[in-house]
């Protein structure tokens, strides 16, 4: 169900196979908001068991195992991540990063759920080709899977949050997502708090709007590489996952999504595939604040290394 101000629109794209139609149902929304809600993507009867599996995974590893997978890992009270990288499929189905042994046992399930979002994406990608009026294979084609590919599958998790605690209001900061197309898969029970920064509102100060969650469709949005690429047709729009406020006096439960972030082929160029000239000035100074440059020559890797090497500073209070 939608909240009040739902910002995001849903299809259905079950009967959608022909291009063309499936375009006319989905461009729209990325081209205005960059999110929508996808009902009939076929994935339905995976997505609870990789729900149990991320689950397990989380309240059985343990703390020192979880540290050592990653170090890195921010504020560990509001929010832990665990990303899979390329599992070859088949019944000896094989990491091509060593898994951790709760995972691995699932290795031939995580690989054909991977396969699942990478087609489901290609058939999206199919569908922006014909609606900017380019080859149907112009965006798919410059995407593949194996080794070498950036795509990833993340798990999160969200720890609870006991009654009375202090803690910060952001369970994950503003951010956009950097590659091609990112599929998010939410909870019914627990999972709200995502809000996106719709791009007409301005990036500090701006009203942030609730996605609220609609049952069993995914959420599909647009990354920096495919703004990039489209000369911003396609809209990366701010988002995060916040508490609500002021904190309920029970606290707040926990809460778990799956991410599959989709990107393109590493050496594939991001050069612009509509007029420069043609962006509006709104959209240009959003891709400029990301160190975004439309028109430059510029690959999917090079793209991905600059933009995790740089950050928002955008004000929380908002
Ligand atoms: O957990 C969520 O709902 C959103 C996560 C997200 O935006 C991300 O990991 O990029
Ligand atoms: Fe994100």
């Amino acid at each position: 169900m939608h909240t009040k101000e739902a910002p995001v629109p849903v299809v259905d794209v079950a009967q959608l196979s022909d291009p063309h139609l499936l375009a006319a149902a989905v461009v729209e929304a990325l081209s205005t908001t960059g999110f929508l809600f996808v009902r009939g993507h076929g994935l339905e009867d995976r997505v609870e068991r990789m729900f149990r599996i991320a689950e397990h995974f989380f309240r059985n590893e343990t703390p020192e195992e979880k540290l050592r997978l990653d170090p890195s890992k921010p504020a560990p009270d509001l929010k832990e991540g665990f990303n899979l990288g390329y599992i070859r499929p088949g019944q000896q189905a094989q990491a091509t990063q060593p898994l951790p042994q709760l995972l691995e046992e699932h290795a031939s399930e995580l690989a054909d759920f991977q396969h699942a979002c990478f087609a489901f994406c290609q058939r999206l990608l199919q569908a922006f080709a014909v609606a900017l009026d380019l080859p149907p294979g112009f965006f798919s084609s410059r995407h593949h899977e194996g080794p070498d590919s950036r795509s990833i599958l993340r798990f999160l998790h969200y720890p609870s949050i006991p009654p009375g605690a202090q803690v910060d209001p952001n369970r994950a900061g503003a951010h956009s997502d950097y590659g091609s197309l990112t599929l998010l898969f939410q909870r019914k029970n627990g999972g709200e708090g995502l809000q996106i920064l719709p791009t007409s509102e301005p990036l500090d100060g701006g009203k942030w709007q609730d996605t609220g969650i609609v049952n069993d469709a995914l959420l599909v949005n647009v990354g920096d590489a495919l703004e990039l690429w489209s000369g911003a047709r396609l809209k990366s729009t701010l988002h995060r996952v916040v508490l609500p406020t002021p904190l309920p006096a029970d606290g707040v439960p926990e809460r778990f999504s799956i991410a599959w972030f989709n990107q393109p082929t590493p050496d594939a160029s991001l050069r612009t595939c509509v007029d420069v000239t043609s962006i509006s000035e709104n959209d240009l100074a959003r891709m400029e604040r990301k160190g975004v440059k439309p028109g430059s020559e510029i690959t999917a890797d090079e793209h991905l290394q600059a933009r995790l090497a740089s950050t928002y500073n955008l004000s929380r209070s908002s």
